[in-house]
């Protein structure tokens, strides 16, 4: 049998659950998960390889209506790469049931050649007789090549889905080794870490404008991984927030950050962390590019 490999994007509003699913793929935390929309910024690609095949996942941003500049950056990568791939998962909240959102990126699919998936997910959150109304309204936005109802966080019927992908993988190379799961350089994941711990614990207080850049990243001849980041904030407030009364948030911070990179490299860290206000860094194009976002990714 000859080996069959492809890429497949993922698309869908913010916190449908792309980052749960790709996790629940391939088995390990690469992208990041948090209750707060938009934590996925860049595209992740996370590999799937069985013995006949290897799906390449591109987990595109969140298609949602313009709000910035890094809205823009955000959906003109994610809809660049829908017409270069085997097939387009647009993944669903099904629990929250067709909106405005969900509308708006069915819009943006009108015209595109390559087969979309509709992926309901979160259907352990949703009564089973609601499930056949649900699937009848959304067939009515387009033209599905497939409708896979899952529960990404439980894992149900993920297998499913994952052989229904397999026919649209035409002949091709391996891609990937089969053990790598991310061609991210662990820089990126770093980072993102370090941001999903500030979110977790500064609630509704910081909103997803922060953005975390590695500075510096090195091993020490003892074996220590020493890591200098910086977040970035728009507001004096947001900084006195993440630093916290004595310093005591940016130090619980860097505690759990410090305990998954750990995990990460397998090897002890010294994480070094500071605060920088940049104001309205979102809107300011330049400060976008230093910080990796690049219209043509
Ligand atoms: N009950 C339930 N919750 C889920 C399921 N899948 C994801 N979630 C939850 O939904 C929230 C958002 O999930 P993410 O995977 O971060 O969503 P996302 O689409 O990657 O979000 P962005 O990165 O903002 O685009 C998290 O709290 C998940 O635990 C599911 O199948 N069932």
């Amino acid at each position: 049998m000859k080996f069959r490999s492809g890429f497949v994007a993922i698309i869908g509003r913010p916190n449908v659950g792309k980052s749960t699913l790709m996790n629940q793929v391939i088995g390990q935390k690469i992208a990041i998960m948090s209750d707060k929309p938009q934590t996925t910024r860049n595209k992740i690609h996370g590999v799937y390889t069985t013995n006949g095949s290897q799906i390449v996942f591109l987990d595109t941003p969140g298609i949602h209506k313009r709000q910035s500049k890094l809205g823009d950056y955000m959906n003109q990568t994610a809809m660049s790469t829908l017409g270069e791939v085997e097939a387009v998962l647009f993944l669903i909240d099904a629990a929250e049931g067709l909106g405005g959102g969900d509308r708006f990126i069915a819009e943006q699919l009108q015209g595109l050649k390559t087969p979309v998936i509709l992926v309901m997910n979160k259907i352990d959150k949703l009564e089973p007789e609601a499930l056949l109304p649900l699937i009848t309204e959304y067939s009515k936005l387009h033209d599905f090549a497939e409708i896979v109802p899952i529960s990404a966080k439980v894992g149900s019927n993920v297998n499913t889905l994952l052989e229904q992908l397999q026919k649209y993988l035409p002949e091709g190379p391996q891609y990937y080794p089969e053990d790598q799961v991310t061609d991210h350089p662990e820089q990126f994941v770093i980072a993102e870490l370090i941001r999903e711990k500030i979110l977790h614990l500064t609630r509704e207080e910081v909103p997803h404008s922060i953005a975390v850049a590695i500075e510096d990243m090195r091993a020490e001849p003892n074996g220590v991984v020493h890591i200098s980041a910086v977040i970035f904030v728009e507001r004096d407030s947001q900084k006195g927030i993440i630093i916290g009364k004595q310093g005591a948030m940016l130090k619980e911070v860097g505690r759990r950050a410090r305990t998954d990179i750990e995990n990460l490299l397998g090897s002890k860290t010294f994480l070094e962390l500071w605060v920088k206000v940049k104001k309205d860094w979102r809107n300011q194009e330049r400060v976008l590019r230093d910080l990796g976002f690049h219209k043509d990714q």
